[in-house]
């Protein structure tokens, strides 16, 4: 399958590169070297939790899937563990009003499973974020093989599929006896009974199964009811077990399976194609008139690429004429280096440069469309890096965000925006998703209304309004009426105050 194509500005696809692949971003680090959590993994904790969100699904209603509705199922017995809010907690500050919850869950398996040395699994986005619990329909370890597999085969998985996705999932992690006190009956000293005697995303589970050495207390628990991994591992005599006892095979299968798992999503829901690394990334853009200009900040980044090239940024006038026939242009006032996340790493990304640009701009002609030129400075022509043919287009300059302007306060954010006086009324106001807290992990919305900033006098043609913004905010997007025309304007978090 081919990725999906990044066509600037695209905050879904943009998000979701840098939650996967930039380093230090929440669900990435947490994972890189599966480690020990509750005396479990961070990891098992997150797969876990993916399944059963994903447990909700109907294939044949349609409903259900991975989709986040676990954040209101976690009262319920069948979803009992400290790993399930510990989990959601984790993934508080990454999604946005573009990236779902859902989606953040999906890519903590994959980080989970890379984390633990298990196969890369693709990461496709665009799940919708239930606003309700689903039915419960968790499989649990008292139930007979009948209603497991009448339960698998309702989320979309066979009867050997069922097999090979419970051993997959018991690779990690294992049973606490705090929460399940009638499944490890005897005293473990951890209070976590493992499932397989070594961590990692590998085949012990089955192999120790296979050879009867096997700890696992789904299986050889003195409780002979809550022995619910044995039925199911032996439901075919071991036929699907055998063949996963290879860690080839297992992780051939289990990335296969796990993949499933976390696209099965509503059937009103369509994922995007896989989301790689973008190559030329154009990032944290902004536009603001200041000190009778506008100012335009973006960076390009690069991948794999040396700090020898050099980049320039190129644009055009919106109204009338001062650039010459080829454009402006300023060359990077600035080249650096970052990691990649280990994720981006696997997929053989070695380091970013990022070369930043600060262009003063002519406010009465103003800015139509930019875009890049690349020269490696080794005799090759210089690529010209133009949004796949579409340009960098700036599709207003009537709403600008201003960042320098714009302060961090005790509550959040004073966050300003210019509106171009075209003496009309004007309304602004801003969604912003807020983050949840330990007790509620439940992203939600709030609306706010911006206020014309009396403390900031007109210049260059714009006013000024701002909005005091909550510090639990993960995006906003601003909304304004300007003489009867809607506006609306994307502002990532980390752009806050930049300038
Ligand atoms: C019949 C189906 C299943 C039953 C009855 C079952 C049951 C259980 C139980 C009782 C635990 C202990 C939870 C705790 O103490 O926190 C557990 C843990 C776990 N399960 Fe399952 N499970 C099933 C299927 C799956 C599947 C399909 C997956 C994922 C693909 C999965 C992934 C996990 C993981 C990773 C843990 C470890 C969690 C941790 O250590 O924090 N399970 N399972």
């Amino acid at each position: 399958t081919t990725p999906a194509v990044f066509h600037w500005p695209d905050p879904a696809i943009d998000s979701m590169d840098e939650i996967l692949y930039r380093p230090n971003n929440g669900v990435g680090i947490l994972t890189t070297v599966c480690n020990a959590r509750n005396n479990s993994s961070i990891a098992a904790q997150w797969l876990r939790i993916a399944y059963h969100d994903m447990a909700t699904h109907d294939s044949v209603a349609g409903t259900g899937g991975l989709d986040a509705s676990i954040m209101f199922e976690l009262d319920r017995p069948q979803n009992i563990g400290l790993g399930m809010l510990l989990s959601l907690d984790d993934f508080a500050l990454s999604p946005n009003e573009h990236v779902a919850m859902a989606d953040i869950i999906a890519m903590g398996v994959i980080n989970a499973l890379i984390g633990c040395g298990g196969p890369i699994v693709p990461f496709r986005g665009g799940r919708i974020d239930a606003t309700e619990a689903g039915p419960e329909t968790v499989p649990e370890p008292q139930q007979d093989l009948a209603s497991h597999t009448a339960a698998f085969a309702r989320q979309g998985f066979n009867a050997t599929e069922m097999i090979s996705l419970v051993a997959c999932g018991h690779s990690l992690g294992g049973v606490r006896q705090a929460d399940f006190p009638l499944v490890v009956t005897e005293d473990v000293p951890t209070g976590v009974q493992l499932f397989a005697s070594k961590i990692g995303f590998d085949p012990k589970v089955v192999t120790e199964y296979l050879d009867s050495t096997t700890q696992n207390v789904l299986v050889v628990g003195s409780n002979v009811t809550t022995r619910s991994d044995m039925r199911i591992f032996f439901s075919d005599g071991n036929v699907t077990m055998q063949s996963m006892a290879s860690a080839d095979k297992f992780n051939q299968i289990c990335g296969d399976l796990i993949e499933r798992m976390i696209n099965t999503v509503p059937s009103t829901v369509t994922l995007t194609d896989p989301i790689e690394p973008i190559d030329f990334k154009v990032w944290n853009t902004v536009l603001y008139p200041q000190d009778g200009s506008l100012t335009l900040l973006t960076t390009m980044r690069i991948i794999n690429s040396s700090l020898k090239s050099t980049v320039t940024l190129f644009w055009k006038e919106r109204t009338g004429t001062f650039c010459p026939a080829a454009g402006c242009s300023v060359p990077s006032f600035q080249v650096q280096s970052a990691q990649p996340s280990f994720l981006a790493a696997l997929k053989g990304v070695t380091g970013y440069t990022m070369h930043s640009f600060n262009a003063s701009i002519d406010l009465a002609t103003s800015i139509s469309y930019f875009w890049f030129e690349v020269t490696n400075n080794d005799g090759s022509a210089p690529v010209i890096i133009n949004n796949q043919g579409a340009n960098f287009t700036i599709d207003q300059d009537v709403l600008l965000f201003v960042p320098p302007r714009t302060t961090f306060t005790s509550a959040g954010l004073d966050m300003v925006v210019a509106v171009k006086d075209l003496s009309g009324t004007v309304d602004v106001t801003s969604t912003t998703t807020l983050h949840g807290n330990a007790s509620v992990p439940i992203p939600s919305t709030v609306t706010s209304n911006f206020e014309l900033d009396s403390s900031i006098p007109a210049a260059d043609g714009y006013t000024f309004y701002s909005a005091s913004i909550s510090s639990a905010s993960l995006s906003n997007t601003v909304h304004a009426t300007i003489d009867g025309t809607a506006y609306s304007l994307w502002v990532p978090q980390p752009l806050a105050g930049v300038a």
